[in-house]
């Protein structure tokens, strides 16, 4: 199985890439997805935000108030650090244990939707490719303000708390332009499925793995044997 990295910018179009792809019948873990449920109630992680941001950030039900977090964080660099110290580790563990889910059933290869790919390089190691889906800093902005009901200052604050959008597309094996029309993005998510479809790379993979388990089992034996003459 081979890894694909899937990045980009906030609100560059991501989500509407990994939907597609995800229709399309390609497995995909999405960050943010597995963001939410690593800070669900009582979870480890939740317990160490409200130890660090205190209740204010929590709804009335006892959850973690979202939009209030957000507002801190975009706002706040130090913080902002403090709840990635917090929640990166097990976005990233729980990200692998998936992954291994998907290699344990036979998939050929997995898209991981992960928006600060490139800032925390974590899983960059791991990626066979990398996808940054882009768009014009105009549209991005735009799309933004529109999407999350932001203002002009609080949407380009978003946007400055990542790698600038022009940086991460020099860093991607595959760019995909998203300035214009979801067809036109969605012509290129075909070809990239196409692509992902008819690679082989999965192959090299289950090779090297095959050759790791014969060699354990083959030192295995050999220790056998030993130890019985
Ligand atoms: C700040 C939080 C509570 C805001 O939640 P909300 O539901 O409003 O937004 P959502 O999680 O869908 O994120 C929207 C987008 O914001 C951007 N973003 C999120 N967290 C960060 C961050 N720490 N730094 C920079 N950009 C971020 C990403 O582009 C993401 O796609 C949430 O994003 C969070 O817990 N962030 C920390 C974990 C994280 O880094 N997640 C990103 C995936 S690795
Ligand atoms: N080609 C497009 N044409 C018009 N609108 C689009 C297009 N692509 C995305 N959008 C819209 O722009 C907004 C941002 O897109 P999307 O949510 O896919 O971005 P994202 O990169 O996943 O964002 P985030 O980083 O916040 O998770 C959404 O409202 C989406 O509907």
């Amino acid at each position: 199985m081979f890894l694909v990295g899937l990045t980009g910018g906030i609100a560059s179009g991501k989500s509407t890439v990994s939907s597609q792809l995800k229709e399309l019948g390609c497995p995909v873990i999405d960050a943010d997805v597995v963001a939410q449920k690593v800070v669900e109630f009582q979870s480890p992680a939740y317990k160490l935000i409200l130890q660090h941001f205190g209740r204010e950030v929590l709804l009335e039900n006892g959850e973690i108030d979202r939009k209030k977090l957000g507002q801190i964080i975009f706002s706040n660099p130090e913080k902002r650090r403090l709840l990635n110290s917090i929640t990166h580790p097990l976005i990233h563990k729980e990200m692998f244990r998936q992954i291994l889910l998907y290699f344990i059933k036979g998939y050929r290869y997995v898209i991981l939707d992960v928006p600060l790919l490139f800032e925390t390089r974590r899983l960059t190691r791991f990626l066979t490719h990398t996808v940054v889906v882009y768009c014009d800093p105009a549209t991005q902005l735009s799309r933004l303000m529109q999407r999350d009901a932001l203002s002009h200052e609080e949407a380009q604050q978003r946007i400055a708390a990542q790698m600038p959008l022009k940086e991460k597309r020099g860093l991607a094996s595959h760019v995909m332009e998203n300035s214009g029309s979801r067809e036109d993005t969605h012509r290129q998510v075909l070809r990239l499925h196409t692509k992902l479809e008819d690679s082989m790379e999965f192959l090299v993979v289950r090779a090297v793995a095959v050759a790791a388990v014969a060699g354990l089992c083959g030192l295995f034996l050999c220790t056998v044997k030993l130890l019985i003459s």
